[in-house]
């Protein structure tokens, strides 16, 4: 017979825990006359399975909120955490096996070693933990990011869209709980930077992968099942279903009428 513990948690009615949250989330910059409050008591959840882009004006505490998220920063007050786990009660090593272990991360810099294949890139991660790939999950990532045929290809033989691609099978390799991405088309043409986000919209889609963007674009940002915007280190409002109109008109509204 089945007991409750065996149905799913949404069909009891009970919200998935989200795959990262934080509560009252604070950083502090410098101080005296260079104090800056990056950050300023923000409350965040991302839910698993969702695309979330985080968008703002420059300054506005974007990178500061992701790097705090996995972990990459302290915080000054307040809490970060990764599924159940709150990154404050972690020692350094615990730090860096949570990070290696559950997060997975897109720089806008593709951040790939010279010297390796995009196979061996993508696998880096595992190799240096000592892991073995799941090689069923690693066919469905290379064939989702459509990499098979330049897989022996080093990076100075692939594409910027194509370098990209492999980053992001990378960060997926591992099954991460989360990925954070950093402007991860910045570099890229519209072309190669829409082949990156549908990959990314599919890992969500078909993978059930949780994602969090900071960009500048309203186009990537179209992608996304909803939008944050920050502004002055606080979480000033949210988007669902984003298109790239209504994202352009929400940022003309900060030039507009700029926070305080
Ligand atoms: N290491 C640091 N030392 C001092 N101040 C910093 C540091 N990092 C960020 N800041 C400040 O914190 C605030 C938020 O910066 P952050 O880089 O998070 O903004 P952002 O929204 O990502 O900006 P951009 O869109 O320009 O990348 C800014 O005022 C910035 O100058």
């Amino acid at each position: 017979m089945t007991s409750v513990r065996d149905i799913p948690t949404q069909r009891v009615g009970v919200q998935a825990p989200p795959a990262a949250r934080s509560v009252r989330l604070t950083k502090v910059f410098g101080e005296g006359d260079t104090r800056v409050v990056a950050l300023d008591a923000v409350d965040v959840a991302f839910r698993a399975g969702q695309f979330t882009a985080i968008m703002g004006p420059s300054g506005s505490g974007k990178s500061t909120l992701m790097h705090c998220m996995a972990g990459l920063d302290a915080v000054t007050d307040g809490h970060a955490h990764i599924g159940d786990t709150e990154l404050s009660s972690l020692n350094d090593r615990q730090l860096t096996m949570l990070r290696r272990d559950k997060i997975g991360f897109i720089f806008q810099a593709y951040n790939l070693l010279p010297t390796l294949t995009a196979l061996e890139n993508i696998t880096l991660p595992m190799d240096i933990a000592g892991r073995r790939p799941d090689q069923a999950w690693l066919d469905t990532v290379i064939d989702t990011v459509g990499l098979r045929p330049r897989l022996n290809h080093r990076p100075s033989e692939l594409s910027g869209g194509q370098q990209q691609r492999v980053a992001c099978a990378r960060a997926m390799a591992n099954r991460p709980e989360i990925i954070f991405a950093d402007e991860p088309t910045g570099n890229l043409d519209s072309k190669s930077g829409a082949d990156v986000l549908a990959f990314l919209r599919r890992s969500v889609m078909e993978m059930g992968q949780t994602i969090v963007m900071v960009t500048h674009d309203p186009v990537a940002a179209s992608y996304a099942d909803r939008v944050l915007f920050l502004a002055d280190g606080r979480i000033v409002d949210e988007m669902l279903s984003p298109t790239r109109e209504r994202v352009l008109e929400r940022m003309k509204a900060f030039d507009r009428q700029p926070e305080a």
